[in-house]
């Protein structure tokens, strides 16, 4: 198979706020391919314990609803919904409670391996489906998909990143919003990497740093190293 035949799988990896959802997701639409945000999936795993009154800390009891997680998630990169035992979560796994209680689930190391392998096998569906795939999160890059074809580590300073999630969150960045989100950015970023490497790029992996881009420059840089590394054009113009 020549590099543009190949399946176009995409793995990025990044901190909190450095802009992986997003840019994933307008990469994979101007590309035409499906969208996989791992994150995700360890939200709806902490809402679905949440929902059952499974004691977070009891990390064989999540294992097992990890293993029986009745989980749907969309593969379009315009569409995400987020469906857990019927009931549609798609904005409350985003919630603030939600956030601060996720890491105690993805530091749990019994529910790595199995939320892992769901994540490759979801990637294999979308990649036969739609030729190719984006996943984002914190160990695509090193764990979950380490064969491909092009990946990449998403990067922005502390300073940026604070202020894009607090716009996002509160819709300000003055220094109380910015006060109200250093929790579900530096904290959450610190306990995670417990079990994740993800502010070092690995052997192989491009890193972008998108401190002084805006949006859209971040996903024209991202298609740049698509491109060069894969030798795929998007689809699209902006
Ligand atoms: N390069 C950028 N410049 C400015 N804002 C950005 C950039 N990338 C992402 N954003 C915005 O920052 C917020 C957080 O981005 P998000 O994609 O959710 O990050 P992550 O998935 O890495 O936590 C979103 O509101 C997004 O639109
Ligand atoms: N592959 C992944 C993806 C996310 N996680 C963890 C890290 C985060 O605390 C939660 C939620 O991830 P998510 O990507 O939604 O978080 P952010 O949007 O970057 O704030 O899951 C992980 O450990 N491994």
């Amino acid at each position: 198979m020549t590099r543009e035949t190949e399946p176009l799988t995409i793995a990025i990896d990044g901190p909190s706020g450095s802009g992986k959802s997003s840019v994933s997701k307008a990469v994979a639409g101007r590309l035409g391919i499906g969208y996989l945000d791992t994150g995700a999936m360890y939200r709806a795993l902490t809402w679905w314990c949440v929902d059952r009154a499974i004691d977070l800390g009891d990390h064989a009891a999540v294992a097992i609803a990890a293993a029986d997680l009745p989980l749907e998630l969309s593969a379009d990169p315009e569409a995400q919904r987020v469906v857990v035992a019927g009931t549609d979560v798609t904005a409350e796994i985003r919630s603030t409670a939600i956030s601060a209680e996720v890491s105690k689930v993805a530091t749990n190391t019994a529910v790595r391996p199995i939320l892992q392998q769901a994540q490759r096998d979801r990637m294999a569906a979308i990649t036969a489906e739609t030729g190719g795939v984006v996943a984002e999160g914190r160990d695509i890059t090193t764990v979950v998909a380490p064969d491909a074809l092009v990946r990449l580590l998403l990067t922005a300073s502390e300073d940026a990143r604070l202020r894009r999630r607090s716009a996002e969150v509160h819709g300000s960045a003055d220094e109380h919003a910015i006060a109200a989100t250093r929790d579900q950015v530096l904290r959450r970023d610190r306990d995670d990497s417990a079990v994740s490497q993800f502010t070092v790029a690995a052997d192989g992996v491009v890193t972008v740093d998108t401190s002084d881009l805006d949006f859209d420059e971040s996903v024209e840089a991202v298609l740049a190293v698509v491109a060069s590394v894969a030798g795929h054009a998007s689809t699209d113009a902006p």
